[in-house]
């Protein structure tokens, strides 16, 4: 096999023509065997084969930088920088990462997992650079998706009066996971064609030549509206015009080609933007057909494309998507606002039947919340569904835009907790304390599939900011008999008895029902409380609590700084209260990717763990 003799990277560069020629088929092959088994970010890596061929070919690793946006299409480049046995574990815990790490490989130049990060810390990597009289290429890879977020226009116009080359590719395959939206993307799909425009141009030219008398007349009339013949001529105005060397159109899986472009752009003096067609899960017809189902996958038939996960239980995306349908139903001021996740966030449903009402704003979550505070502001009642570490882009605007005014949005927290596969970009561990500090905020979390159906009807009605979250994967159904109504700021006793009180926040019920269950086994008694609100926290269960138990221990999947337990500790000793506090929850860390339970397991706030400590503290 020809990936044989790559065994770390540029090795690529000692092929022949004839195996460069063999290896893309080689690499999809075993991009599909590797993660037909574990699951993976497929569709994307099977469309950079080539691309990232050629930037191996072209550039010097480790020597020059490759920073690839969200990084979730980086598993070529792994391949070709010698990683080929992390993908027996990819994704798992202890093993090799679904993204780019610097301290898995030299050949990572930035860690990613967010989008729309590539072209400013590119653009710092050039700065450096220069600064430091340093000589080696600076390269971004950014896909149309990514390019919907504020952040890369914003590097985009710092870049542009750069006097030293760094090198954009823009990885346009028309998708974000799922078909790309906006002006952005409109204007891509113009360039696509832009041979097309140019040869019609001429076309109509030469036509209008042949016109007698007025034909000539014509033409110059045309000409004087100098910009928009251009706009047709010359690909890439927009890029142009900013001061940023646009090279393409380029057929992103034709490997001499993209070569040719690269060399040409390191040559440039100057920001040169490569813009690289490809298509999403080329080579493999399940992906082509369907590149958003297998954005990112669980293990599935390589033959048939199923998945092979069977899906028995309604998730908790799966429940807040349907409760909100019916509440939309009966309320039409409910809007529905995703930043480029319907999918993961449950929105499809609500995006087929009220289109009016549904807004893909692309990735510009900032963006989504002050959009939804306008929303609000002129009388509707928006509901922003969003992966809870991506809704760390839109702090300042939750705070400055929407609480300060007391703007009645609906924040639906989803991925909240650990996420497992993706890791520490990804894992939803900061919100109950990002969240929390906001004044005029409502935070609550449900511990099953009922709960979160009842806070969302409750959020609805609510005169100001709530945000509800809810872990990634099945809702909990059972234990629907404990499913007392939901009123503002107060939590759930589930066993009153005396001594030990477990106070859970959302899922970790499951946890702490557990925890109880052992303690009982050991004789001790054991007080369960759903907390419910996370902002405001119940005072007065707590007050309550101190007076018939010796410590409140509470559990929360969020880290320590800032969650529910601190807020609990601070409260009973402001109030001093005769009661001692054990917080169980996510040390001050990033926590990698793995398994859920594993990492629960190494984070201590698994059952087994908590039982241990309460022992070990308490009794
Ligand atoms: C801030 C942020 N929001 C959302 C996501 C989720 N996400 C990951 S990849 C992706 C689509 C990216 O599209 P594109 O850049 O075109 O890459 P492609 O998958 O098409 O290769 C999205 C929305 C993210 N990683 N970061
Ligand atoms: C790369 C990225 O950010 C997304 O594709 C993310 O991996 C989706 O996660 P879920 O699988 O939880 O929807
Ligand atoms: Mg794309």
């Amino acid at each position: 096999m020809v990936l044989d003799k790559i065994q770390k990277e540029n090795d690529i560069k000692k092929l022949s023509e004839e195996e460069l020629e063999i290896l893309p088929g080689e690499i999809r092959k075993f991009l599909l065997e590797k993660v037909s088994v574990t699951g993976g970010h497929l569709a994307s890596n099977l469309g950079v084969v080539e691309l990232t061929m050629a930037m191996h070919l072209v550039f010097d690793l480790p020597k020059d930088k490759l920073i690839w946006d969200v990084g979730h299409q980086s598993y070529t480049h792994k391949l070709l920088t010698g990683r080929r046995e992390g993908f027996e574990d990819l994704r798992k815990f202890g093993g090799m990462s679904g993204f780019p790490k610097r301290k898995e490989s030299p050949c990572d130049a930035f860690d990613t997992g967010h989008s729309s990060t590539s072209i400013s810390a590119g653009l710092g990597y050039v700065h450096a650079r220069d600064i430091k009289g340093e000589d080696y290429h600076v390269v971004s890879v950014i896909g149309d998706g990514a390019m919907t977020g504020g952040m890369a226009y914003e590097a985009l116009n710092n870049a542009a009066s750069l006097k030293t080359n760094f090198i954009m590719i823009l990885n346009d395959n028309h998708m974000s996971i799922s078909e790309n939206v906006g002006g952005m993307s409109a204007y891509l799909a113009r360039l696509r064609t832009a041979d097309i425009y140019t040869g019609l141009k001429k076309g109509v030219t030469s036509a209008l030549h042949t016109v007698p008398l007025v034909g000539d007349h014509m033409i110059s009339q045309i000409r004087k509206t100098k910009s928009s013949i251009k706009q047709l001529v010359v690909p890439g105005m927009f890029f142009e015009d900013m001061g940023i060397t646009y090279l393409g159109p380029i057929p992103g899986h034709n490997l001499s080609l993209l070569c040719r472009a690269l060399r040409e752009a390191a040559r440039v003096d100057g920001p040169v933007l490569v813009h690289v067609m490809t298509q999403k899960g080329k080579g493999y017809g399940p992906a082509e057909e369907q590149p958003d189902k297998f954005h990112g996958v669980g293990p599935f038939q390589v033959q048939t494309g199923e998945i092979k996960e069977e899906k028995k239980k309604d998730t908790y995306t799966d429940v807040f998507g349907k409760v909100l349908c019916d509440c939309a139903a009966k309320n039409d001021k409910i809007a529905a606002i995703t930043a480029a996740m319907a999918d993961g966030t449950g929105l499809k449903r609500f995006a087929r039947r009220y289109p009016d009402r549904f807004f893909d704003v692309g990735i510009a979550e900032g963006h989504a919340v002050t959009f939804a505070a306008g929303l609000a502001a002129g009388g509707l009642k928006p509901v922003f569904a969003v992966y809870s570490s991506f809704l760390q882009r839109g702090y300042d605007q939750i705070i400055h835009d929407v609480a300060l005014q007391n703007l009645p949005v609906v924040f639906a927290v989803d991925r909240a907790g650990l996420v497992g596969s993706d890791g520490e970009t990804h894992q939803g561990i900061f919100d109950l304390s990002y969240l929390g500090s906001i004044p005029n905020m409502t935070v609550l979390s449900p511990k099953h599939k009922w709960e979160l159906a009842d806070m969302l009807r409750f959020a609805l009605c609510h005169d100001g900011p709530v945000a509800i979250r809810y872990p990634r994967g099945a809702a909990l159904d059972q234990y629907q008999e404990y499913r007392a109504p939901v009123e503002y700021g107060k939590s759930e006793m589930i066993v009153r008895e005396k001594g030990i009180a477990l106070v859970s926040i959302g899922h970790m019920f499951e946890e702490a029902e557990e925890v109880r269950r052992r303690l009982k086994e050991k004789g001790y008694d054991c007080t369960l409380v759903n907390g419910r609100f996370v902002k405001p926290i119940d005072q007065e269960m707590i007050r309550e609590l101190s007076k018939t138990h010796d410590w409140i221990v509470t559990l929360e999947e969020n880290v320590e700084t800032g969650g529910y337990g601190q807020q609990v500790q601070t409260f009973v000793c402001q109030e001093n209260l005769p009661v001692r506090v054990l917080i169980i929850a996510l040390p001050d860390a990033y926590i990698e990717h793995g398994n859920v339970s594993i990492l629960r397991k190494e984070a201590g706030i698994d059952a087994d763990s908590v039982v241990k400590k309460i022992e070990r503290t308490i009794c």
